[in-house]
């Protein structure tokens, strides 16, 4: 037992040269330097968790010097961080003389790899194959499932045949045998399966999904992104960049990141789950016309946008919401939600205790102040979840958003001029604050309402006259174009609801995600 845990030290060779190898199980880590250095001393050391696999290495190493010799070799495979937190799969052979010996260390790093109970095992995945640019399945194919099968990861795959098809077969398959549920697309894949996961645990708890104060079941199953779709804000704000391989080394190392979801209902009807961008106004236009142009693949939002900008539409209604704790952060902050953040791990704790004092049917004590309301003419409301950072705004559109806090940033944009509006956009993609214009308001909530001025019923009298006018371009004249220019419609995560009038409600980390957040420390 005790010598388990001493490290196992040994002559090996890498490349041609004698280094020492370090097997310590106390750190715990792999590391190898080169005994006779050419130049500098370089010590190479792989933390355990980092370690995808160990192959025994059957080929004979053929150059001149070696090949005299039976050498026997075996190959360590880890998770190397490149550029922009962006990882590589790396290998290291190390060679020896003696069989026994090779066998003990390759025996000693599986032991090890067996001690890292956060991987997963077995996968449930499901490849959207006309996502993004239309490549999710061959990126799953080229890049990931090789990956998959190094670290002996077995897999259900499904390639969807419809929309709906992962989160109908979601409430039907026997999740037990799982250890995680992969999603192949975009944003909008990975809502179908976050939703298809959050129902079949609450129909598997008898929760009732239209009630908006229900406390919802968290689920266990982690939730994993390969990113093949045209934003995919989800991907890059947990991980820090939209990038497969990246995704597939998280997924296999077992990483967690837990993360809150907004339940969106409208007169005690449940519509839809929002983990990244809730947006009334600009961001509802943008996605009405880019529907339209999907053919497009990702540019169809740049061309939608330039649209909905030149368009220039505000909106009336009134949103109604309590500010949270100030522990909760401000949106204001400098500093952002990163691997290991405090703020959600606070959450963490008092998220786990809500959850049992739920189960013992205690009281629950809310120390949010009180409701305010603002009533006005808005060109976007956005309630951004998370920091929605993405290639188009590697800041996001509320950069110091959390995670896994509990909270949404509720981001009130007054009617502006074109001019006004179009610095608050371009603060998207420079260091400038967006928030600190006169015509910009933030705040950080748990729940709000929004309630459009001129009733959602106005306008279902008109729906078929609409209906048959829509697909005409909108000349900006709204009397001769049918579109609806009173209300806007709520973008949720890149698919339109059906109501304007919505309540909305953080369920702090009601899911978890094969991730970590973002590392400060990757290579620049
Ligand atoms: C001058 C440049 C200004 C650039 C401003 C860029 C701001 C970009 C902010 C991106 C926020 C993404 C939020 C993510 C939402 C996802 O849940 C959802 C599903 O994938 N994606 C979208 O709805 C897709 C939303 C995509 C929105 C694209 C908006 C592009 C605006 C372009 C305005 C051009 C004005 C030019 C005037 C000369
Ligand atoms: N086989 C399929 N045929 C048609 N639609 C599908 C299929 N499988 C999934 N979908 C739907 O396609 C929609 C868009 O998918 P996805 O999110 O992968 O790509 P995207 O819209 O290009 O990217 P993003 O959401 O990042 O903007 C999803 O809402 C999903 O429900
Ligand atoms: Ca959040």
């Amino acid at each position: 037992m005790e010598s388990a845990r001493r490290p196992l030290v040994s002559q090996l060779w890498v490349k041609n040269r004698r280094n020492e190898a370090v097997l310590d199980p106390e750190r715990p880590a792999l590391s190898w330097k080169e005994l006779q250095p050419k130049s500098g001393r370089v010590c190479h050391s792989v933390p355990i968790s980092e370690i995808i696999a160990v192959e025994t290495e059957q080929k004979r190493y053929n150059s001149d010097t070696w090949q005299k010799f039976n050498h026997h070799a075996f190959t360590v495979h880890y998770a190397q961080r490149a550029q922009k937190h962006c990882w590589r799969c790396s290998a290291v052979t190390f060679w020896c003389k003696d069989e026994e010996l090779c066998h003990q260390w390759i025996q000693a790093i599986k032991k090890l790899l067996e001690l890292q109970t956060s991987r997963p095992k077995h996968l449930l995945v499901y490849i959207n194959p006309y996502g993004g640019k239309q490549q999710g399945k061959q990126i799953y194919e080229q890049k990931v499932a090789p990956l998959f099968s190094l670290a002996s990861i077995t897999t259900d795959v499904i390639v969807t045949e419809r929309a709906n098809h992962a989160k109908d077969d979601l409430f039907e398959v026997n999740l037990e045998k799982y250890d995680g549920v992969i999603s192949v697309g975009g944003d909008g894949m990975f809502s179908e399966v976050m939703h298809g996961l959050i129902g079949r645990m609450q129909k598997d708890s008898s929760i009732d999904q239209n009630n908006p104060s229900a406390p919802l079941a968290p689920c266990n199953l982690r939730i994993g992104i390969i990113p093949a779709g045209s934003t995919d804000c989800i991907c890059y704000a947990t991980v820090g960049i939209n990038d497969p391989v990246t995704s597939a080394l998280h997924i296999i190392i077992g990483d967690l990141q837990h993360m809150d979801v907004c339940s969106v209902h409208h007169n005690n009807t449940f519509l839809k789950y929002s983990v990244s961008l809730l947006g009334y106004g600009f961001y509802g236009d943008v996605l009405k016309d880019s529907e339209k142009n999907r053919w497009m693949g990702p540019t169809r939002y740049d061309f939608s946008g330039f649209k909905t900008f030149l368009s220039h539409h505000y909106y009336e209604g009134t949103v109604s919401f309590q500010q949270a704790n100030q522990t909760l952060g401000s949106p204001r902050d400098k500093s952002t939600c990163q691997s290991g953040c405090y703020i959600c791990k606070q959450s963490t704790q008092e998220v786990e205790e809500k959850r049992k004092r739920h189960h013992y049917n205690l009281e629950e004590t809310e120390d949010d102040g009180d409701w305010k309301v603002i009533r006005g003419k808005f060109m976007a409301i956005n309630a951004a979840n998370m920091s929605c950072a993405c290639p188009r705004s590697p800041k996001g559109l509320s950069p110091a958003a959390h995670l896994a806090a509990g909270t949404i940033d509720l981001i009130l944009v007054r009617r502006c001029s074109r001019l006004n509006f179009l610095r608050h956009l371009v603060r998207h993609k420079n260091q400038d604050d967006q928030f600190d214009l006169a015509f910009v308001e933030v705040y950080r909530v748990k729940t709000f309402l929004f309630t459009p001025k001129h009733s959602e019923n106005e306008d279902t009298d008109n729906k078929d006259v609409r209906k048959k006018h829509f697909n005409q371009i909108c000349n900006g004249n709204h009397s001769s174009c049918g579109c609806n220019h009173v209300n806007s419609i709520w973008n949720c995560d890149g698919e339109a609801l059906d109501h304007a009038a919505v309540e909305v409600r953080v369920h702090c980390q009601l899911i978890k995600l094969f991730a970590r957040g973002i590392e400060e420390d990757s290579k620049p």
